[in-house]
């Protein structure tokens, strides 16, 4: 989402570590969820260069734009074709924005591993289907032959320890974690486990050495005898 924010809305978003902005409509400070309880929880906050925009680097309770869509993007800008000279349009009106017909559930900005989160699960929702006879999946076979899964993982972890161990370069190195990842997300997807669950665990790592948080775990329990 974007909003507005005057200097004590910051402040508090500092003191408070939830979302906090200043809604022009109402002259006053709001903070996020206040009625919803869509708060949105802030954990770094970055400025840009002139310092007049404000990223809050944050964990949402919930959906963070008020029609109920997790993102407030969900209406896709296409761009016109430039025209030429001969066309009469000035080069500022030459890229014309306008709104895409997509409805906000499905059609939103997504970064890397989201967007292959998504075919993940798309692979996973139509094996319920009735087969189309569209292209052979692999992402379907992995999802439909757990052992062969668990297999594929482990042989593409060894396969980039040996990036390392055999000094096969970093171009291999990022291949092999590509495959890792791609395997492993097919995993999760099995287990139920969304990957922003997973880099919300390591980001809560972020301030704890990894010595540490093994030293503070409560003892294992022994399996019965
Ligand atoms: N990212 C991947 C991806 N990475 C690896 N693979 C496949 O994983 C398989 C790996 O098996 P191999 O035994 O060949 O292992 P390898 O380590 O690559 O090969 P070797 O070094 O052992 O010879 C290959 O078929 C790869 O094509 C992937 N298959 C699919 N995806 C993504 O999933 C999407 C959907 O794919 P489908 O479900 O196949 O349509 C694709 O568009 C991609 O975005």
């Amino acid at each position: 989402m974007q909003a507005f924010a005057d200097r004590a809305a910051i402040n508090e978003t500092m003191q408070t570590g939830l979302a906090t902005f200043y809604s022009r409509s109402r002259g006053g400070r709001w903070c996020k969820g206040e009625t919803s309880g869509h708060f949105i929880n802030v954990h770094q906050l970055f400025t840009d260069c002139d310092r007049d925009s404000i990223i809050y680097l944050s964990d949402p309770i919930g959906p963070a734009c008020h029609t109920g869509a997790r993102t407030c993007w969900f209406k896709e800008a296409q761009l016109a074709p430039a025209e030429g000279p001969s066309g009469g349009s000035s080069s500022s009106s030459s890229a014309v924005a306008h709104e895409g017909a997509h409805d906000h559930s499905d059609h939103v900005p997504r970064t890397t591993l989201q967007a292959l989160e998504r075919t993940i699960s798309q692979r996973r929702e139509a094996l319920s289907q009735p087969s189309d006879g569209s292209k052979p999946s692999w992402t379907a076979r992995l999802l439909s032959n757990p052992e062969l899964l668990c297999k594929k993982i482990r042989e593409e972890a060894g396969e980039l320890c040996q990036t390392l161990e055999a000094n096969e370069g970093r171009e291999r190195a990022a291949n092999e974690m590509a495959d890792l990842m791609y395997h492993s997300m097919v995993l999760l997807n099995l287990q139920g486990v969304e990957m922003e669950e997973v880099l919300r665990v390591l980001r809560k790592r972020f301030t704890q050495s990894g010595i540490e948080e093994k030293a503070a775990r409560a003892p294992k329990q022994q399996p019965p005898q």
